[in-house]
């Protein structure tokens, strides 16, 4: 069995994954090596089978025995020992949620229900670095991919709905205690039903604006009853507004650049890019990431086509009937939290011609946007 080291594990997204593996019985197929970085020589958890004491996750060494390599513990610690691993002559494969790696040459971004010929051709190349791509790009390819496969898309504008989870756990927990701070600061006028809306409006406000640095400490800025424009870091810093990504978040230049990677098209495939650009933008959902998308479609296609190549693409993608009860049922982060489902709904032509097609879709940004993706390259690892 493939000696698997397990980097990550007890984290917010090593955690998901870590569910899922058991739900799949993917420890029937390897054998574990858990690593840790906080508490090297204590106990690993109950899917370990002869190796029950955690590693230490910087020993080169102990990192040497694996075939393959599983992490989720972040971009700091690839950073931090991927290049020593291989500098120490280590051909193993490398799985990894991190986005460290991901537009490096060697890497494939995995997503096997929508790339999986790319995939099949680089390990066939002997590639051996296999990257989680962006949660948003991730969960929308899920969800539309057909139509980039069938070469519809001239080009997708996106608007992102992102959760609080894409921060991580300690943003999740910042959120949910401004709501709470907020709630406390009205809750005696909320009891009273005759009290005066505007009231309530003005208190919560002059809340937000009152929340101190602490109870930002994450965001930087309120995001309970707001949001927040900005994704990631700036890449125009430094560069004049007519520059190329001038204005542009990492997160929006992600979208680009991981969409066409994924489908094996762009500068260095030999298929020319699509062209995708959007905003990415914070909200106060827990963890799921929604995205309205806009596309404009090489050709005018019949909505029923449309619709049904979306369907029939992959076994997690849902069409969800564009009608108001449907869509308040079935297209919201409360439906879709923790289910591998991807729904896709809102599709119709837009008032710009027949070529503009609108859709909105919701996944779940810890499953298909991180986990999920990396369990189903071990699978194929195994499998190969
Ligand atoms: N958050 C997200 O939505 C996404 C994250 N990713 C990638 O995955 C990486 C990991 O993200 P995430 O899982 O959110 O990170 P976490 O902060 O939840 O976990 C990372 C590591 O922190 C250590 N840790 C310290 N204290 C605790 C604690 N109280 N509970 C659990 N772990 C703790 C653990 O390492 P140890 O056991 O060694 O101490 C753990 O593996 C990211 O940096 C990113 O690269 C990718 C896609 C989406
Ligand atoms: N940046 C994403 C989460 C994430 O981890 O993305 P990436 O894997 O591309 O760094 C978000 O905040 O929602």
């Amino acid at each position: 069995m493939a000696l698997t080291g397990l980097v990550g594990w007890r984290g917010m997204v090593g955690s998901v994954l870590m569910d899922r593996m058991v739900e799949e019985r993917d420890f029937e197929h390897i054998e574990p090596l858990f690593f840790s970085t906080s508490n090297a020589g204590g106990k690993a958890p109950p899917q370990a089978k002869n190796e029950t004491t955690l590693r230490d996750a910087y020993d080169i060494e102990a990192l040497k025995r694996c075939d393959i390599i599983v992490t989720a513990q972040g971009g700091d610690y690839t950073t931090a020992v991927y290049p020593k691993l291989r500098a120490a002559g280590w051909k193993g494969h490398w799985i990894d949620a991190a986005s460290t790696l991901r537009m490096n040459d060697d890497a494939v971004i995995v997503l096997d229900p929508v790339n999986l010929p790319v995939i099949k051709d680089a390990l066939a190349r002997g590639g051996r670095n296999w990257i989680g791509g962006n949660c948003t790009v991730s969960c929308m390819l899920m969800g539309v991919g057909a139509l980039y496969k069938a070469g519809l898309v001239e080009w997708m504008c996106t608007q992102t709905y992102q959760a609080a989870s894409g921060g991580g756990a300690q943003h999740m927990r910042e959120l949910l205690t401004q709501y709470g701070t907020l709630n406390a600061e009205v809750k005696p006028l909320l009891d009273d039903p005759k009290s005066a809306i505007l009231e309530i409006d003005r208190r919560v406000i002059a809340r937000q604006r009152a929340l101190s640095a602490d109870e930002t400490a994450h965001f930087g800025v309120p995001l309970g009853g707001s949001l927040i424009p900005w994704i990631d870091k700036d890449l125009g810093v430094g560069k004049s507004a007519d520059e190329p990504f001038w204005g542009t978040s990492k997160e929006e230049w992600k979208g680009g650049a991981e969409t066409n990677k994924i489908l094996g098209q762009g500068e260095s495939f030999g298929t020319p890019a699509v062209p995708v650009d959007g905003y990415c933008v914070r909200v106060g959902a827990m963890r799921c990431h929604s995205q309205a998308l806009l596309f404009k479609l090489r050709r005018d296609v019949p909505l029923a086509d449309i619709e049904a190549m979306i369907a029939g693409d992959n076994a997690w993608v849902k069409l969800v009937p564009n009608t108001r009860e449907a869509t308040i049922r079935e297209l919201t982060p409360v439906a879709v939290s923790g289910t591998m489902s991807i729904p896709v709904g809102r599709v119709r032509k837009m008032a710009m011609g027949p070529e503009y097609l609108g859709a909105f879709t919701i996944g779940d940004q810890l499953l298909w946007g991180a986990a999920e993706p990396l369990r189903r390259m071990l699978r194929i690892l195994l499998e190969a």
